[in-house]
């Protein structure tokens, strides 16, 4: 390796480089001026052609400029220049979203590919030790691609031989502070590849309105069921896309007390409810929490009880002997029970969970409970009976059926070690952060997504007591407008114990 020095610079000193841990001593050759200005020279054009090559389209478009500029004259290319903007500003006016994708965004991704991200690449990379060094060689992880979005900056990497997206994780947060973003997530492209995911601001700080996923159509039709059980709309995802859940299981919605859980039920009970009033899907309801949060839906529901332990046990009882009823009628025929208005989906839905399974006072009845729940958890799925539980503390003394639930949900949580609890091992590492979520952000949470390895962050829809009234008035079953919720001691006469 030659090194070109000049001058009194050429001392055996400044010749002496670090390979591979041992210092060696290069030759030295002096070259005049003259040389090294022809190299800067050509060295700059050299420079400008990478560059130009890299960035196609904008170096075309500088070099139509400059061409326009000379063929035109300045005044003409004046008047050419104003015609264009505003040209972009009618554009911009008349359909604002096409004008984003396809002029802002480019031209913002452009900008913060040189101005945020390729400034500080290498050095980032060195600090945060994910550049490599290899012999006296240091490999820095390539930045192919910045796509911005009105939120999150999209960043495609090509790791280094040897990285893993877990070591890209860990380095998250510093990642994130360096390039001024609000948090970074690392999503696997292919393999060697992955994007860095950096929120610059949160797209789901905004409450979402109910009308916001209102796509139903008014008529629900009797003849067939009227909602997509496999999509059903609860709220919105970190990049727009509308959150949709496939109630095809059970589903459990974990979080502290405020976390918003109650939200993800109406937000379900209001995508079911085309089906609620046609009859093709049934809520039986428990809410030990004495009805302060559910009792508003009553007229929707078939089954309602908030009044006793005794109730409740029968409630999940009769529903485990109906998916067994269910399940030996299906056996030989079919595998999985197609709801209809005379045999509904039951949807049981338990706001906070472990006050039936951990608080209720006699042992007799929480055992009751607890062997109702493990029969409905373990095959309640193909009979069309599905359990929506609610829950504050996920430890496994309060919930032990925890992982019986196959879809969940987890909102703000008190303990990191919760979010692995709820969604499964590795989870909070993948980027489901649910402890440091702001309180103020009530409904917002991680979910899974078949197929995504990385948690998907969401915000629930939110129901005021005025849409909450709206959405009862208007979903109540046709087959018993007349009829109110029936608790367990209506189905038999007996007298009940109250909470
Ligand atoms: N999706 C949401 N968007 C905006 N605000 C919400 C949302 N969900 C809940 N909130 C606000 O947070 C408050 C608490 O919500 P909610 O009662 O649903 O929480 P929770 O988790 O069920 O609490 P608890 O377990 O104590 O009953 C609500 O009164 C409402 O003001």
């Amino acid at each position: 390796m030659f090194r070109t020095v000049h001058g009194d610079a050429s001392s055996a000193d400044k010749a002496t480089r670090k390979v591979g841990g041992v210092y060696v001593r290069e030759p030295v050759f002096e070259v005049p001026v003259w040389w090294l200005a022809i190299r800067r020279f050509f060295g700059f054009f050299g420079l400008a052609g990478r560059k130009a090559a890299k960035h196609p389209v904008l170096s075309s478009l500088i070099a139509l400029a400059a061409w326009l500029r000379i063929a035109l004259g300045s005044s003409a290319f004046g008047w050419l220049l104003v015609g264009v903007l505003l040209t972009l500003s009618a554009w911009a006016v008349l359909h604002w979203a096409s004008f984003e994708r396809m002029v802002r965004f480019p031209v913002v991704s452009a900008w913060r590919r040189w101005f945020v991200y390729e400034r500080r690449w290498h050095a980032t990379m060195a600090v945060c030790g994910l550049a490599v060094l290899y012999g006296d060689l240091e490999y820095v992880p390539s930045l192919r691609q910045v796509r911005s979005t009105r939120f999150v900056d999209r960043v495609i990497v090509d790791m280094v031989s040897g990285q893993i997206p877990e070591q890209w994780e860990n380095q998250a947060p510093a990642l994130a502070h360096t390039f001024g973003a609000l948090s970074c997530r690392v999503r696997t492209v292919k393999p060697r590849r992955i994007a860095l995911e950096f929120m610059h601001a949160d797209p789901l700080a905004a409450t979402v309105k109910p009308g916001q996923l209102d796509t139903d159509d008014e008529s629900h039709s009797v003849d067939r069921m009227p909602v997509n059980l496999a999509a059903l709309p609860l709220g919105v995802c970190a990049d727009g896309q509308p959150w949709t859940l496939r109630l095809t299981t059970h589903v459990l919605i974990a979080g502290a007390s405020e976390a918003g859980k109650g939200s993800v039920v109406w937000a379900l009970l209001r995508a079911l409810g085309p089906a609620i009033r046609t009859g093709y899907v049934a809520p039986w309801v428990l809410d030990p929490k004495g009805g302060m949060e559910l009792s508003f839906g009553e007229p929707l529901f078939q089954r309602f009880e908030a009044d006793s332990y005794e109730g409740m046990a029968r409630m999940l009882e009769d529903a485990a002997d109906l998916m067994d009823r269910r399940t030996r009628l299906l056996r030989g025929v079919a595998r999985q029970h197609i709801p209809t208005p005379d045999e509904p989906l039951v949807l049981v839905v338990v706001d906070e969970m472990a006050d039936l399974t951990s608080y209720c006072p006699d042992r007799a009845i929480r055992q009751r409970i607890a062997s109702a729940l493990s029969r409905l958890l373990s095959k309640g799925r193909a009979a069309a009976v599905h359990v929506v539980a609610a829950l504050q503390d996920p430890r496994k003394d309060v919930l032990p059926f925890r992982d019986l639930f196959p879809v969940r949900i987890c909102l703000r949580v008190t303990e990191a070690s919760h979010v692995d609890m709820v969604l499964g091992d590795g989870a909070r590492d993948r980027g489901a952060t649910c402890d440091l979520i702001d309180p103020e952000l009530a409904g917002v949470g991680f979910v899974t997504v078949a197929g995504v390895r990385e948690p998907v962050r969401v915000r629930a829809t939110y129901h005021s007591d005025s849409d909450i009234a709206a959405m009862v008035e208007r979903f109540k079953p046709l087959i018993h407008d007349a009829i109110p919720a029936q608790r367990s001691h209506d189905l038999d006469g007996k007298e009940v114990d109250k909470l």
